[in-house]
């Protein structure tokens, strides 16, 4: 299909003549609305004149085409915008053409025919454009086209102020790209060579006739396209040829140790290996360019050898990973101090959705049997951790943007709470030498008031810091384990969103890895990545629904090797086999088929094993969360807040349980009449009572009826036994 600009407003500066007038013959033909700038003076910047422009109206709408000359000078880059939109409305291309010259050698060079050239060329596409910009902004939709040259490019005798103007052009362009990206406003450089008013006082009369300017406008049009997806590019055109151009940098060599400063003699002695484009790398953008900085830093202060080959990847292999001296290591031991909030969070980062009734649960702090996901126990070591934890242990200099989740372990021995502080402490359990990778494993003991609640065992994976002669396998590390070789017995398909990552990250895992563009590419990714825990979330909430209920007492222990990284907005698939208590998982992405968790598996508790039928004795008031609270508070405070807890509230607590939701209180005075009334047998009334007021409550200095009245305590459930809780209350509270 031809490429039309049918609606398009155009404005081409210096289109008085040469490239510029066949730039708007061009667009004028396929359709656009074209403002024909041209201040009509003469190649060095003098005179003025409104013929050149009007000519090429004139011609334009001799054709059917539509076009308006401009006559004002680039340096009044508003004005000309005023006349597209004035005339046409709006401005969708801008084509900064417009160019003098004024040629000597250097040392000639005035101060004139230096600021001449840069108020022209650079000034001027500046002001053009930045008068263009905010309109381009709002209809979400620009193209502009910077005009550099190869005297810029390549330099050229005589023309310092034009070639330093031309390249300066450049640096603007590659800015305005990407500072336009997320407008779709995109902005391409070319460098022509054709024949004009500019060349023919370098080039001779017969070549400047053949390299005629209908040789370049057709790349001017495809990069003006809507349908052109180029942006920050840099063109050579001409004579009916294009081809791109790009930075290249060699290897390179390092040159000093953490021990031995750098100096002009060792740069003398390895200027050859400096200058040696063998397998140079092409940097694109800086965060690739500032890369292989970031490896030099980490190399050099792991003591790397002076001789050794400094690419990215080379410098990475030798990254400083000292087993002997990282093995046995402990991170500080970090504190994590959540609520309801934070548990409910974390359901949303893993694709919980209220469009599921089963996922209330965990969504919902009002719900009876509001619970954390198991998975959340991965949480309160991670955050510490990824903070500077692992930055502070000798032996691992390793390159933060080179670090993937490898693997996931994660064993229960206490249900996790909904809300208090748990503390974790992290061991470096073992370092491997996988080759393409060093692998980090680290054995984290998560707390509850002195109880441990649940071990994890993270597995780092630094690409391209293996080869440093350590071992390949431990026994320390909880090995992955194969699926059985038959059909699952279910299979699950679940959507991530394409904002999961940045959902997800807000429970602790602030890696840039996961939202940064510029960081991820850092790490060899075209875009952020999904967090490895995020999957790992999707995929234990599946086995948690299929096998065992949506009951988080249930699940004990979950395995998972993170194989290949899944983009957030793709698709999640788990295969399950249920082999005894154990269910064997394998997640790939729909879209792909790719097996991104492997080796994986959740070990379940038996039912009755997790959770002890509860006594069904008459008017028992069943509360988790008070439960909870009370045994958390118990196990923190100790026997002599039991009492406490009966003289306030009336209550007798019946039986101890192990863990803080095993505690059964019974109600025996004041709220305790329900045991006669017409509510005998189980009741299912929720209490709620922040940490705080509970506290209060408990050392007396809260009245619990006053708390309930405030709304600090808050009754869900029946709403009969609520209103006749409220009547016994009121009536206890006159007593
Ligand atoms: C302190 C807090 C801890 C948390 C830190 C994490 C922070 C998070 O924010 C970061 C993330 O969430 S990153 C996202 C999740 N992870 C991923 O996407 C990684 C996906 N995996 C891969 O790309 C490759 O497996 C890859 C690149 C990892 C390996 O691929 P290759 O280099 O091709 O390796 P391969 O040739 O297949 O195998 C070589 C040896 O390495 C072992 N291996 C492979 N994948 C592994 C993995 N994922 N974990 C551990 N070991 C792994 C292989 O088994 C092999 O060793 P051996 O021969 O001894 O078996």
């Amino acid at each position: 299909m031809a490429l039309s600009f049918e609606g398009r407003v155009v404005l081409v500066t210096g289109a008085g003549g040469g490239l510029g007038r066949e730039y708007a013959l061009a667009f004028a033909e396929r359709g656009a609305s074209v403002v024909v700038n041209d201040l009509g003076g003469n190649a060095k910047g003098g005179g003025k004149s409104s013929a050149a422009a009007d000519k090429v109206v004139e011609e334009i709408r001799a054709k059917g085409g539509k076009a308006v000359a401009n006559y004002d000078s680039v340096e009044d880059g508003e004005k000309l915008i005023q006349s597209a939109l004035k005339e046409f409305g709006r401005i969708d291309v801008v084509v900064n053409n417009a160019g003098i010259l004024r040629d000597r050698s250097f040392a000639r060079t005035s101060d004139l025919d230096w600021d001449l050239i840069h108020r022209i060329h650079l000034r001027g596409s500046f002001l053009v454009t930045r008068a263009a910009w905010d309109h381009m902004k709002k209809q979400k939709f620009g193209r502009i086209i910077m005009t550099t040259s190869a005297a810029g490019i390549y330099g050229n005798f005589g023309q310092s102020n034009y070639s330093a103007a031309k390249l300066g052009l450049l640096g603007l362009a590659n800015t305005l790209a990407i500072e336009g990206s997320k407008h779709n406003i995109y902005c391409n450089t070319i460098a022509p060579v054709a024949g004009s008013r500019l060349t023919e006082t370098v080039m001779p009369p017969d070549l400047v006739a053949s390299l005629k300017p209908e040789y370049v406008a057709p790349l001017v049009l495809w990069l003006c396209h809507e349908q052109c997806q180029e942006n920050g590019g840099l063109f050579e055109v001409g004579a009916g040829w294009v081809g791109k151009l790009r930075w290249e940098r060699s290897q390179g060599q390092i040159m000093r140790q953490k021990s031995r400063p750098m100096t002009p003699e060792a740069v003398r002695d390895q200027w050859d290996k400096i200058c040696d484009f063998t397998d140079a790398t092409k940097p694109t953008t800086i965060q690739e360019s500032l890369q292989a900085f970031v490896s030099v830093l980490s190399r050099v202060d792991a003591g790397g050898q002076v001789e050794a080959p400094p690419s990215a990847a080379a410098a990475a292999t030798a990254s400083g990973i000292n087993p002997a001296l990282a093995v046995g290591q402990k991170l500080p031991v970090s504190t994590f101090n959540f609520n309801h909030t934070q548990c409910i969070l974390y359901a949303l980062g893993v694709g919980m959705s209220t469009k599921d009734p089963d996922h209330l649960r965990f969504l919902y702090e009002g719900h009876p049997d509001f619970s954390c996901l198991p998975t959340f126990g991965v949480i309160p070591s991670q955050a510490a951790m990824m903070d500077g934890g692992l930055a502070s242990i000798p032996g691992l200099n390793i390159d933060f943007t080179q670090v993937l989740h490898g693997e996931q372990y994660l064993e229960f021995y206490r249900p996790l709470p909904t809300s208090g502080t748990l503390t974790s402490e992290a061991t470096i359990a073992d370092v491997l030498d996988k080759g393409s990778g060093a692998v980090i494993l680290l054995d984290v003991n998560t707390y509850s008031g002195g109880e441990l609640i649940c071990y994890n065992q993270f597995s780092v994976f630094v690409v391209g810091a293996g080869r440093f002669g350590g071992t390949r396998t431990s026994a320390k590390a909880k090995a992955p384990l194969p699926p059985p070789k038959r059909a699952p017995d279910a299979v699950v398909t679940d959507c991530t969103t394409r904002d999961q990552a940045a959902l997800y990250r807000l429970s602790g895992d602030w890696n840039p890895l996961h939202i940064d563009p510029g960081f991820a590419a850092m790490g060899g990714f075209k875009a952020p990545i999904l967090h490895g825990l995020c999957s790992f979330g999707f995929a234990a909430r599946h086995v948690l629904k299929q096998f065992a209920n949506n009951d988080p007492s249930r699940f004990k222990a979950i395995k998972v090797r993170f194989a290949k990284p899944v983009m957030p907005g793709q698709s999640l698939q788990t295969a399950m086999w249920k082999e005894g208590s154990r269910i064997h998982i394998e997640c790939k992405v729909k879209e792909t088929s790719d097996v991104v968790l492997s080796g994986a598996y959740v070990d379940l508790h038996q039912a009755a094993e997790a959770s002890p039928e509860p006594p069904s004795q008459g008017g028992r008031l069943q509360s988790d969360l008070v439960f909870t609270e009370i045994g958390r508070r118990i196990s923190e405070v100790g026997p002599e807040l039991v009492k406490k807890v009966n003289a306030v509230f009336g209550w007798e607590i019946t039986k101890e349980g192990k863990t803080a939701a095993q505690w059964t209180i019974d109600l025996k005075n004041g709220a305790g009449s329900l045991q006669k009334g017409p509510y005998g047998g189980k009741v299912d009334v929720t209490f709620t009572v922040a940490d705080e007021d509970f506290m209060e409550v408990v050392q007396g200095k809260l009245n619990p009826q006053k708390a309930f009245f405030s709304g600090k305590l808050k009754v869900r459930g029946n709403i009969m036994l609520s209103q006749k809780l409220e009547v016994i209350l009121k009536d206890y509270a006159k007593l």
